[in-house]
């Protein structure tokens, strides 16, 4: 009996233990006189309804900055579990992080390193190593290679229209998120593996499943998130890996062959791992025109591996992002339908001036079907927040409050984008709020779908001209509408990465003729 006693009387006094220590860990901020919009849970610290799958990130973090504006505060302290992250609500604030002081804060939170091959690319290298590595890939997202690459998705997007032509001619509903999804694998597929595809739709490819699998995350997979979160560097100590195996060796395996191929029979093409190559052989390229200039006095940064890394990565950014924003702007326009029959005759009537001919000054001219997509990128912004890692000690302006080296730093999208102070009555999806006299006043850090400062998306230009020809030629060629099935308002799906419907995005379209 009297070891039982023992025994209970040591457990109790463990837990107790315990729940001070994490009770000490939740005053981080209090100590540093940092407001903190909500109670932390004691296990999921802020972040429960994230960790418990039953909330979006973009729903999270904008009660947080709401919160932040409604109490006139700058930033809110934030319990990631039990890991102190900060977020920010003041726009002056987020320049600074992200642009001004960006030298306190170079990096993003992902794990990169050399023992985890498909971590070493661009989205999670770290300070000096991704200074270089951003501007040699630069060159690949010039205007000149977007201009070159605008043929292949001209291209793709009339086999697009084609397929839909010939698959929906009468009024019918489709799930159109699919479909776009489909055609940006197919579109990704060509552009950076030079793998082309005769048809859209048909069976999956390895690669799309493989591409699709990126963000397929096991528990154990999630259970490394966590660690990358909490202590990167016992990961590398592990040797983890962020990418899943299978996926991994797919991606690995694809390029050796491709790289090993087009060295063998001296292959020149003009897709992005052609100019990963040319990195990785010591070739500079002009950053404008995207042409050879001569042998590079740098030594390459890339090996066989950080080609595959890079090229995944860059697939993964460029095709989730895209599939989202066109997919979310087409339902906006079947909602609206005097923006759509506005933004088509846009289309028309700047063609006309072109006499048919859809070229790329085309593309350029389309400034409302761009403010289309923007308004679109407001509400559904496809990253829901952005990340920095404070690399340097740091003093936020005007304040005493000290961020250490390692202090995770969130800028929450959904806050200013859907502030009604900045975009009056923000749940109205109305384009005009991208005009040129509209934009011109606005905080330069109000609207930042593709980031802000140094680090801000390298594939921005690039991502619009994609975006805005898809829309366009799909809006010359059917109208699109809702219907009982079309979900209003749509619920973005919890768990996702990148902002998604949870349900689908079911539309009619109907050909025009
Ligand atoms: C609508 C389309 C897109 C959106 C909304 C988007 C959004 C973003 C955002 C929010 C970031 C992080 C920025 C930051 O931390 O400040 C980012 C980074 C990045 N994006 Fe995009 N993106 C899009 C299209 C693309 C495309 C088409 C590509 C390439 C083909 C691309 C490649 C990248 C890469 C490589 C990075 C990492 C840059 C770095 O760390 O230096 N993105 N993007």
């Amino acid at each position: 009996m009297g070891v039982f006693y023992e025994v209970l009387f040591l457990l109790v006094l463990g837990v107790i233990g315990i729940v001070l220590y994490l009770k000490h860990l939740y005053t981080f901020w209090e100590k540093k006189g940092v407001y903190v919009s909500s109670k932390p849970h004691i296990i999921f610290g802020n972040a429960k309804p994230l960790l418990t799958g039953k909330g979006a990130i973009r729903d999270l973090f904008k009660e947080v900055y709401d919160d932040c504006r409604r109490n006139s505060q700058k930033m809110s302290g934030f319990y990631f579990m039990m890991k102190p992250c900060l977020v920010l609500a003041d726009l002056d604030l987020i320049k600074d992080i992200m642009s001004t002081d960006f030298e306190h804060f170079t990096d993003r939170i992902f794990h990169n390193h050399e023992s985890d091959p498909l971590s070493d690319q661009i989205a999670s290298a770290k300070g000096e190593k991704w200074k270089q590595l951003r501007s040699q890939l630069t060159p690949a997202f010039s205007i000149a290679k977007s201009k070159m690459m605008s043929q292949k998705v001209l291209a793709y997007t009339d086999k697009l229209i084609e397929e839909l032509t010939h698959n929906y001619r009468d009024k019918t509903i489709i799930e159109i998120s699919e479909v776009i999804e489909k055609y940006m694998i197919r579109l990704t597929e060509a552009a950076i593996f030079g793998m082309e595809n005769d048809q859209i739709y048909g069976p999956t490819t390895e690669f799309e499943y493989y591409l699709k699998c990126f963000f397929n995350k096991s528990p154990l997979d999630l259970l490394i998130a966590l660690l990358t979160f909490f202590n990167p560097s016992m990961l590398t100590y592990v040797r983890a890996r962020s990418v899943r195996k299978d996926v991994g060796d797919y991606f690995l395996k694809l390029s050796a062959d491709i790289i090993k191929f087009r060295e063998e029979n001296n292959i020149v093409r003009d897709d992005l791992i052609h100019l990963l190559i040319q990195l990785r052989n010591n070739v500079d390229i002009n950053e404008t025109s995207g042409q050879i200039r001569q042998e590079s006095k740098i030594k390459p940064l890339l090996s066989s591996s950080q080609i595959a890394a890079n090229c995944l990565i860059i697939a993964i950014a460029d095709y989730e992002t895209l599939a989202s924003a066109i997919s979310f702007c087409l339902y906006e326009l079947a909602l609206n339908p005097d923006v759509q029959e506005r933004a088509r005759r846009e289309v028309v009537d700047v063609l006309a001036l072109h006499n048919g001919d859809f070229c790329y000054d085309v593309v350029n001219e389309l400034i409302y079907v761009e403010q289309c997509l923007k308004e679109s990128l407001r509400k559904y912004s496809p990253s829901a927040a952005h990340s920095r890692e404070c690399t340097k000690p740091y003093i936020i302006p005007n304040t005493d409050i000290l961020l250490e080296p390692g202090t995770h730093v969130f800028v929450p999208t959904s806050g200013s984008h859907m502030d009604p102070n900045i975009f009056p009555d923000p749940e109205r999806f109305d384009p005009e709020r991208f005009s040129k006299e509209n934009c011109a006043g606005r905080h330069p850090c109000a609207w930042t779908p593709f980031g802000f400062g140094p680090r801000m998306c390298i594939g921005m230009k690039y991502g619009m001209m994609k975006s805005k020809i898809c829309v366009a030629k799909l809006l010359l060629n059917f109208e699109f509408s809702t219907n009982h099935l079309t979900e209003i308002p749509i619920t973005v799906k919890p768990k996702a990465f990148i902002t998604k419907s949870a349900n689908g995005i079911r539309l009619d379209i109907r050909k025009i003729d």
